[in-house]
């Protein structure tokens, strides 16, 4: 392809993530992926730039971009030797109108920035972001594994994380390959410490996906004890078969949840559980370094959605834990309504909880709870609570 053909098709593509941004179709990764697969010519240089062009644009805009042209001609305005592609030859965009608008260039939407948290750092928010790993003590000794990764940093505070520079090709490592590491932002890691779950407690992580900060309490708990995965999306759990089997996790029950009938299927868990852990659905707005279009695909009324789903499963998980138990709430965002209101609404709403500080050496008390941010801690953004079931 020749570089105008790799900036045309980088302005197909941007029209492509720009749709299904706006009709919640599937991720950037997806579609660009599904693009090349019907276009073997492209070799994997033409990939890489083609790739490096969009999602530069996408970084680059916070708000849903016109067009993917609009998206290219933004940057362009900014990057004279890409502003030369565009000179309308074969397979090439057409030249640039002197009257012609490109998007213009921010890091928050608008309406988010002021329901971000006061503390919160907007342009770390689209930083490059490490690749963290944690060591999974069910196979593994922290040191030993360590010494496969020469170039690894040790995180203070948290003995199982090594982190990488961006890009490392982790899956090579044999660490990886005899499943004694998972990849694992420390901020989750930092919350999966923080729910302190040991051998032979009783364990419901009550959103557990594809079982990221599951596998962290499996290792925690020494495989020894009850944990139980629940979700309401069945190919999420499915995806922690295969994790856990690797992991050597193979104490984990998982439990799918029908939606708006949760409370039915955990009657019976009701009162017993040590530890809860509420890694709830949410805004993703501190995980904007790794998704940077997901700015596009928040709206107002979805953000609404997501707030009242998240009062919604604190409710049904507060009947779950066993006087003195440790309930956890977390999201990976940034807003207060998401966070801090959330966690005061629901000390509001019911009795006999307190909320009582995260014994963790990083992030900044915010609330009742801990904000970790990109720019301070140096993770994903995360709000996090632990809330004692005291009564
Ligand atoms: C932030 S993700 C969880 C990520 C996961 N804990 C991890 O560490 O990889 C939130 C999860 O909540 C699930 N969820 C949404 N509504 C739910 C509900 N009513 N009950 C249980 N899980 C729900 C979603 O399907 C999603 O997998």
């Amino acid at each position: 392809m020749t570089p105008s053909a790799r900036v045309q098709a980088a302005i197909e593509l941007l029209d492509a993530i720009i749709s299904s941004a706006r009709d919640g179709g599937p991720a950037a990764d997806t579609l660009i992926a599904r693009y090349f697969k019907d276009r073997r010519y492209a070799g994997s240089r033409d990939r890489r730039a083609v790739r490096d062009h969009v999602y530069d644009a996408v970084r680059r805009a916070a708000e849903r971009p016109e067009s993917g042209r609009a998206a290219m001609v933004g940057l362009a305005r900014e990057r004279p030797e890409l502003a030369e592609l565009f000179n309308g030859s074969a397979h090439g965009p057409a030249p640039i109108a002197a009257d012609e608008a490109g998007t213009a260039a921010g890091v928050v939407p608008g309406w988010i920035d002021p329901l971000l948290a006061a503390p919160v750092e907007r342009e770390a928010l689209l930083g490059r972001a490490p690749v963290d790993l944690r060591i999974n003590r069910l196979k593994a000794d922290p040191e030993r594994v360590a010494s496969f990764y020469p170039d690894a940093v040790r995180l203070s505070g948290l003995p199982e994380a090594l982190r990488l520079p961006e890009g490392a090709p982790v899956e090579q490592s044999d660490p990886w390959k005899w499943g004694q590491v998972e990849v694992q932002d420390a901020g989750s890691q930092w919350i999966s410490a923080a729910c302190g779950a040991q051998p032979g407690m009783t364990v419901i992580d009550l959103c557990a996906g594809a079982g990221g900060k599951t596998l962290a309490l499996a290792s925690a708990m020494a495989g020894k004890g009850t944990l139980i995965a629940a979700d309401t999306i069945r190919s999420r759990l499915s995806r922690l078969d295969p994790r856990a089997e690797r992991a050597g996790a193979t104490f984990i029950e998982t439990l799918l949840l029908d939606q708006g009938h949760e409370a039915g299927a955990l009657q019976s868990l009701h009162g017993r559980a040590d530890v809860v852990l509420v890694d709830a659905p949410c805004s993703g707005t501190g995980t904007w370094r790794r998704n940077p279009e997901a700015r596009w695909r928040l709206t107002p009324s979805r953000l609404d959605r997501l707030v009242a789903e998240q009062a919604r499963i604190l409710d049904f998980a507060a009947p779950l834990l066993a006087p003195g138990g440790l309930l956890v709430y977390a999201t990976c965002a940034l807003t207060d309504r998401e966070g801090r209101d959330q966690v005061r609404a629901f000390l509001a709403r019911h009795e006999g909880w307190m909320a009582e500080p995260a014994d963790v050496p990083t992030g900044r008390a915010h609330g009742d709870g801990l904000l970790l941010t990109p720019a301070h801690d140096g993770t994903d953004g995360f709000y996090f609570a632990r809330l004692r079931r005291t009564a």
